[in-house]
């Protein structure tokens, strides 16, 4: 217990004086207790038996203006103890806040959401009701106790022996019981924090549970953990009930051995009955005290639980803090340079390994690449969500941790590949970044990503209310607010991490020209897989594996004909039509290697047989296990590939995007497919069946028998 107290103080210094006041009045409380059971003794021995009025009414009216004075100061004791126990919460409310901003991106991996709620919503209500009934009853009770105890000794030495061991007979079951209660309460809390959290989980996840039809796997998944909450509920409630019921059965043998011990000194004339009522008062007291200390202990438990998991999250030292001298800086006036950075999650597993890299001042430059080749996070890095572990980047040749992270990203405007909306309007989520913007910049900028019309036709405009993350608005409706945001902020950086992904061509268009003109005297660092959507930077810098590769123009790089040109090749010739069909080049096919040798005809005749399909993000396009039929050309987007081992455990295996097929299998026999693929961005794919090739195959056998040893040898 003196953990959570030690804890708690410093929480007090600042409040000296409403705890003495506090004090006082409790003392006053504690004196007024006492002075009402000992004034049986003299009404008894000195009023009632020997018929002394004056003695009588001077009680009475003692007791009266005792009984008046104690109401007043309880309820001063009262305004008191609230307002210590609320300086308490809002120092500790106040704390855990400002820690879970300061704390790095790696912190915000290792503990999930419900963590950090819980500790709000459960461990601080904890400490709250601990400190609360410390204050209302623990305090009383304890002085109480050491008060009576030694006003029984002043009474009848003897006697108050027996009740002294007797009281140290009711501690002996908390004694005995703290550890193993404390360890229910911990696993408790540790079971209702894995359920909110699986809870938090599954409400966000619930499109893919039902597009999955996982309903049945998550009913099991969270009866299962009742059933151990249910267990250890049990478990933690039988302590807590045996900590407050044990002491009374030890209280009701005391009180007989008290009746009958001081009857018997009554008898032997040795005690008056005066005395043996006002001890027995006085007893009943301290064994009530003891009683109400004892029914606060699980109350404590609980929350020295609560102070130590919230004590867990204050004393983890950020491990990005800025110096106490960290400088201030105005604007970029000459680069940013990542100078040998190496970097990883962990450290054994590096993602980015001694890269160098110059982002000159206005100038837009791409950071381009596969899937997971570390273009994120290099953004991340430059945005100093991590720090690296060699190397630096700098900051017009200073280094970015000897920078106020706050005056550096003071001007920037960072647009994510997953936008985070507030539950606030429209507005509010556009202003957020500026908010003394003016109607017009925030149109221009709503305007320039294409959305400004789809807003005002909302019935609230922008003051339409954004429901849960965006749930009421389409995943391109929120990408363009998002991107508008950025715009609306951003005045010297801006930085673009995939944010063509989720948009159609014409966005994609409209934003490349948005970008293009805003990026006068702005420095833009854009990460994007689709090369047409960067083509027009000052600079590209290709990475593969955290590695720069290859940079230089689009001109250069092309002419260069290495990664860059072979990126390139494999993402173009898909174009979209204005109702969102995919048309597609003959020679683009061509470079699929079964199509490679097909001649031109029936090239052009298979071009004219491929769909157009949509997947939404977070949808599976297929199953593991599913009839495979068709070939599946991604023309836009990124799709993950995941197998399921026998026990149903899926591990993703790959990433696919722009350029990739996959499927192709399908074309020449009917297997089931042999991995689950699902669009992690909506995706636009062509298609193309076994039934609508086989037919145009007929007619060109020598073809067909090609397609069929060119498919056996991939499969
Ligand atoms: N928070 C993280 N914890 C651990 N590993 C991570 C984390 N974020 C990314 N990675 C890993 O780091 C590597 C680089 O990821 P990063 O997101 O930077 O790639 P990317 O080029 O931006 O990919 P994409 O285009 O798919 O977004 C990948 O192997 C990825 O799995």
């Amino acid at each position: 217990m003196l953990y959570l107290y030690r804890s708690i103080l410093r929480y007090l210094t600042n409040s000296k004086r409403i705890f003495t006041l506090f004090l006082l009045a409790l003392l006053f409380e504690l004196s007024f207790e006492y002075f009402t059971s000992l004034s049986i003794k003299y009404l008894i021995d000195d009023a009632i038996t020997p018929r002394n009025m004056t003695i009588f009414f001077a009680l009475l009216l003692a007791l009266l203006i005792g009984g008046v004075l104690n109401l007043v100061i309880g309820v001063g004791g009262d305004y008191a103890m609230s307002k210590l126990n609320e300086t308490i919460l809002l120092g500790l409310r106040q704390n855990l806040y400002e820690q879970t901003q300061k704390l790095s991106a790696h912190f915000f991996s290792r503990y999930r959401i419900g963590d950090i709620v819980a500790r709000f919503t459960m461990d601080i209500p904890a400490v709250e009701h601990a400190m609360m009934m410390t204050f209302s009853t623990l305090i009383l009770a304890s002085l109480s106790i050491v008060v009576g105890t030694a006003l029984l000794f002043t009474l009848e030495w003897k006697l108050a022996l027996v009740a002294f061991v007797g009281i140290v007979f009711m501690f002996i079951p908390q004694k005995l019981l703290n550890k193993r209660a404390q360890h229910y309460n911990e696993e408790y809390v540790g079971v209702v924090e894995s359920f909110s959290n699986n809870m938090d989980e599954e409400m966000k996840a619930f499109k893919l549970i039902r597009g999955f039809q996982l309903q049945a796997s998550m009913k099991k998944r969270f009866m299962k953990q009742l059933q151990v909450w249910f267990r250890i509920g049990v478990k933690r409630s039988f302590i807590n009930s045996n900590l407050e019921r044990l002491p009374i059965m030890v209280l009701s043998v005391i009180n007989v051995i008290i009746l009958g011990l001081g009857g018997y000194f009554t008898f032997q004339g040795t005690m008056s009955i005066g005395d043996l009522i006002a001890f027995y008062s006085v007893f009943d007291t301290v064994g009530l005290s003891v009683i109400q200390f004892m029914e606060v202990v699980p109350d404590l438990i609980e929350g020295e639980v609560g102070i130590r998991r919230i004590n867990e999250v204050l004393e983890i030292a950020p491990d990005l803090e800025e110096g106490d001298h960290a400088l201030t800086r105005a604007s970029l006036s000459k680069d940013i340079k990542f100078d040998g950075v190496t970097f990883g999650y962990t450290e054994a597993q590096p993602v980015i390994h001694d890269l160098s890299l110059s982002i000159p001042v206005g100038s837009y430059v791409a950071i381009v690449g596969a899937s997971g080749s570390g273009k994120s996070t290099l953004l991340q890095l430059l945005m100093r969500f991590y720090d690296p572990q060699k190397g630096a980047i700098r900051i017009d040749d200073t280094d970015l941790r000897s920078i106020q992270l706050s005056s550096f990203l003071q001007h920037a405007g960072v647009i994510f590949q997953e936008p985070y909306l507030f539950h606030a309007t429209i507005r509010d989520n556009l202003l957020i970044g500026h908010p003394d913007a003016s109607d017009e910049a925030l149109f221009q900028a709503t305007r320039a990503v294409g959305v400004h019309d789809a807003i005002i036709q909302m019935s609230s405009g922008y003051d339409t209310w954004i429901e849960n993350d965006g749930a009421n608005l389409s995943v391109s409706q929120r990408h363009r607010i998002s991107i508008a945001r950025a715009l609306l902020r951003s005045q010297e950086l801006t930085f673009l991490d995939e944010v063509a992904a989720s948009l159609d061509p014409e966005s994609e268009i409209a934003l490349n020209e948005t970008i293009s003109s805003a990026h006068k005297g702005r420095t833009v660092i854009a990460a994007s897989h689709r090369l047409k959507t960067v083509a027009h930077a000052d600079l590209v810098y290709m990475i593969d594996h955290g590695r720069v590769i290859e940079q230089g123009t689009h001109q250069e790089l092309m002419a260069r004909q290495g990664a860059y040109y072979s990126l390139w090749k494999k993402q173009e010739g898909f174009h979209m039509s204005r109702d969102g069909e995919v048309l597609v080049d003959a020679e683009r096919l061509r470079q699929l290697p079964f199509f490679a040798y097909m001649n031109e005809t029936l090239l052009h005749e298979i071009k004219d047989l491929l769909r157009t399909e949509k997947v939404a993000s977070g949808h599976h396009v297929f199953k593991q296990g599913d009839a495979g039929n068709k070939l599946y050309i991604i023309a836009r987007g990124k799709v993950a590939v995941s197998k399921q081992n026998d026990k149903g455990h899926s591990t993703r295996v790959a990433v696919l995007q722009d350029g990739d097929h996959f499927g192709e299998i399908a074309l020449l026999k009917d297997a089931p497919r042999n991995a689950d693929i699902t669009a992690l961005t909506d995706c636009a794919l062509l298609t193309l069946t076994r039934s609508q090739l086989l037919p145009l195959l007929d007619r060109y056998e020598d073809m067909k028998i090609k397609l069929n040893q060119s498919l056996t040898e991939r499969s």
